[in-house]
């Protein structure tokens, strides 16, 4: 699902690379943990496999796409079929619950009877059935997660990348998102997540890849946050 060759990011405004090297891969279906300190690359990591930006060296496999090839007007095509879950949500103030939610199905040019059946499957999913009719400024911070998840997943993505999704969440509303996004993987939707989250990482026992000024130090097929803690 993913292949990361021999990855090199070098910021021009930053003379040490943020990304040195880097050769990972993730099978379909994966869950796996990115784990490392503040500025090791996982935000880099995370922005090269939706194309926000390019590596300096190297190359980068997402499902069929070879993004170092990729032309431009295709970007939208890979996006299409990346969800994203972000710390601070990311929601649209102005529309409710379930118009969020259409709103990833309508930029795409989904059809309205299409979004009328599936928005309220994806609300009874991630448990928000009930508050279609919330704005977001009514939920609490889990429940606006949740929402953030119900739009990533809504169009059934290949791949979900959540950086931090638990940043800003208590540890008992973060352990419910984790039930969730365990859910949405076990639907075969592989998840990267980049967290510092020692709790949930060594709760949860999946893969995970750690990186260190830039360069991959450690990569456990069933980890924990910090080796020897
Ligand atoms: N747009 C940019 N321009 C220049 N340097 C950048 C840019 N984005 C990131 N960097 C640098 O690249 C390195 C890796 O940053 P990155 O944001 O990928 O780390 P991170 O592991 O996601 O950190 P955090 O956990 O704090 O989010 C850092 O040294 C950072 O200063």
């Amino acid at each position: 699902m993913i292949r990361l060759e021999h990855v090199t990011k070098v910021y021009k405004t930053s003379p040490r690379p943020a990304l040195e090297d880097v050769s990972v891969s993730v099978d379909k279906g994966e869950f796996v943990f990115l784990i490392g300190p503040s500025g090791s690359g996982k935000s880099t990591f995370l922005r090269l496999l939706l194309r926000e930006d390019v590596p300096t060296k190297g190359e980068i496999h997402v499902a069929d796409w070879d993004l170092t090839k990729l032309p431009r007007r295709r970007v939208p095509r890979l996006r299409q079929r990346i969800g994203c879950v972000f710390q601070d949500f990311r929601l649209l103030v102005n529309k409710t619950v379930a118009e969020n939610v259409a709103f990833a199905l309508e930029v795409i040019g989904k059809p309205r009877h299409t979004i009328r059946k599936v928005v309220p499957e994806v609300l009874q999913l991630v448990g928000l059935d009930g508050k279609a009719e919330r704005m977001p400024n009514e939920l609490s911070g889990g429940e606006q997660q949740r929402v953030a998840i119900a739009r990533a997943f809504v169009n059934r993505p290949l791949l979900l990348l959540a950086d931090e999704p638990t940043g800003n969440l208590d540890p008992d509303t973060s352990q419910d998102i984790m039930l969730l996004l365990e859910r949405i993987n076990r639907t075969g939707t592989t998840v990267l997540m980049a967290t510092h989250d020692h709790s949930i990482v060594d709760s949860m026992r999946r893969r995970v890849v750690e990186l260190q000024f830039g360069k991959v130090t450690r990569d456990d097929s069933r980890g924990v946050y910090g080796v020897g803690r």
